[in-house]
């Protein structure tokens, strides 16, 4: 990546404190801010740049806060506080000072009402080159939120959820899924590892589309964890597959490559385009349908029902969720699963499977459907079995019988997404 002159370098930040102001004040998404466009006026490299500066700050936000706390004795207009965010971080992580101080300096100077302010920024971010960097290491690991940390440490112990804290600061690497019998050699001699369950991971990626491979079709991006699911489902050549809540289509591709008959449903047009992008780079086939889970008919050997969620298993990637979500869709997207699961068990054929899947540490979320199924369903079972995989460990097997898997878990590896999985037989 070639160095950015002053004035890019400006406005990746000056941008990045747009996206932090959407996230922290407005309550939005990044990804959602991203596809309304918001950025696509600059370059690809600065709109990266700014994205990735608004994440790591996203990441390092409380540890920011409490370093900036005693020189803030009066409330900062949320502008100007998100710039000195992002400078401290910068700054704390070992950006040069006087390009983090200036650019922050003339940001604020331009600002038409907080260019008063620029004289509090510069005396800011000044202190902060001089002592942030050493009192940065001495401060604790960012923690979520309480309104999510609380319901996650009841789960899962203190122990844990210290465990995933640092897991999402930590972030995540790049991980691939291939097609069978695909060449990653030049992945794996770039920086690339293959994971026990069989993902290879870059420890450093750069840009996606540009490593070794992508122009071919031969792999795609996907999170360890969120390649799971198909490998439980083991799809055979030419067995059907409805793939519910399919979009941008990891698992469609794989159900794909596997030699299925996919069917991938999603109520999001866009989305659904994104998964047709995906099919048409990587040479592989699927029916596609826009439409509502719960208005779908018909009957499958399999349904894989990847269900909408809380997504609180994929906060090493999207550090904006807690700040931007506060728990209260979660009862309705709760109650949204279980009609979800109900429905897509009535187009499983007798002696089928329904492999159910969410992104979500909660149980409410995954062990606890699944729980209730069970009881609703008389002809239901669990299958145990189909968790029997490689790299799969028998500590990360639930007592009902899914697959529970945490940020938290490979930590010396990278770790993965939080997800829960479980593969339900229908009697036959
Ligand atoms: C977790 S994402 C799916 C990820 C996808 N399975 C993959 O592997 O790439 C959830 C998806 O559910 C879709 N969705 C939400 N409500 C839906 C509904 N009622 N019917 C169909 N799709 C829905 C969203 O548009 C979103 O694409």
């Amino acid at each position: 990546m070639s160095k950015p002159t002053t004035q890019s370098a400006t406005q990746a930040r000056r941008s990045a404190i747009y996206l932090l102001d959407q996230v922290l004040g407005e309550g939005r998404l990044l990804p959602e801010i991203l596809a309304a466009g918001t950025l696509d006026t600059l370059p690809p490299e600065e709109r990266a740049r700014a994205q990735r500066l608004a994440t790591q700050t996203l990441r390092g936000l409380e540890r920011a806060d409490r370093l900036l706390k005693k020189h803030l004795r009066k409330k900062t207009p949320l502008m100007v506080h998100n710039a000195l965010r992002l400078g401290t971080v910068e700054l704390c992580q070992g950006a040069a000072a006087h390009g983090v101080v200036n650019s922050m300096v003339e940001i604020i100077s331009k600002h038409k009402r907080h260019g008063k302010l620029k004289g509090l920024v510069n005396a800011v971010l000044r202190k902060m080159a001089d002592e942030g960097p050493a009192g940065w290491a001495e401060r604790r690991v960012p923690r979520l939120p309480k309104w999510l940390r609380s319901p996650l440490a009841q789960a899962w112990g203190n122990e844990a959820m210290a465990a995933m804290d640092q897991a999402h600061f930590n972030g995540a690497p790049l991980d691939i899924s291939a097609k069978p019998g695909a060449d990653l050699t030049d992945l794996i001699h770039l920086n690339g590892t293959t994971l026990p369950t069989g993902s290879v991971r870059l420890a450093t990626a750069g840009q996606v589309s540009a490593l070794p491979g992508f122009d071919d079709g031969t792999w795609w991006v996907q999170d360890a964890a969120a390649a799971l699911p198909a490998r439980v489902l083991n799809l055979q050549p030419g067995e059907s597959v409805l793939d519910l809540c399919a979009a941008p289509g990891g698992k469609t591709l794989q159900m794909a490559a596997a030699g299925a008959k996919v069917t991938a449903v999603d109520i999001s047009k866009g989305r659904i385009a994104r998964l047709q992008d995906n099919l048409t780079r990587t040479g592989l086939v699927a029916s596609l349908v826009v439409g509502d889970a719960l208005e779908q008919q018909g009957q499958y050997d399999a349904v894989l029902l990847d269900a909408p969620c809380s997504a609180t298993g994929t906060i090493r990637r999207h550090p904006d969720l807690p700040y931007a979500k506060d728990g209260s869709e979660f009862g309705p997207l709760i109650e949204l699963q279980a009609r979800m699961l109900a429905h897509a068990w009535s187009l499983v054929k007798p002696g089928g499977r329904l492999l159910f899947c969410t992104c979500s540490l909660l149980p409410d979320e995954g062990e606890c459907q699944v729980e209730e199924a069970l009881e609703m369903f008389a002809d239901m079972t669990v299958d145990r079995d189909a968790l029997a995989l490689p790299g799969v460990e028998a500590a990360w097997i639930t007592s009902e019988g899914g697959l529970r898997l945490r940020p938290d878990y490979w930590a010396d590896r990278g770790g993965m997404d939080g997800f829960y999985m479980a593969c339900l037989r229908k009697a036959a």
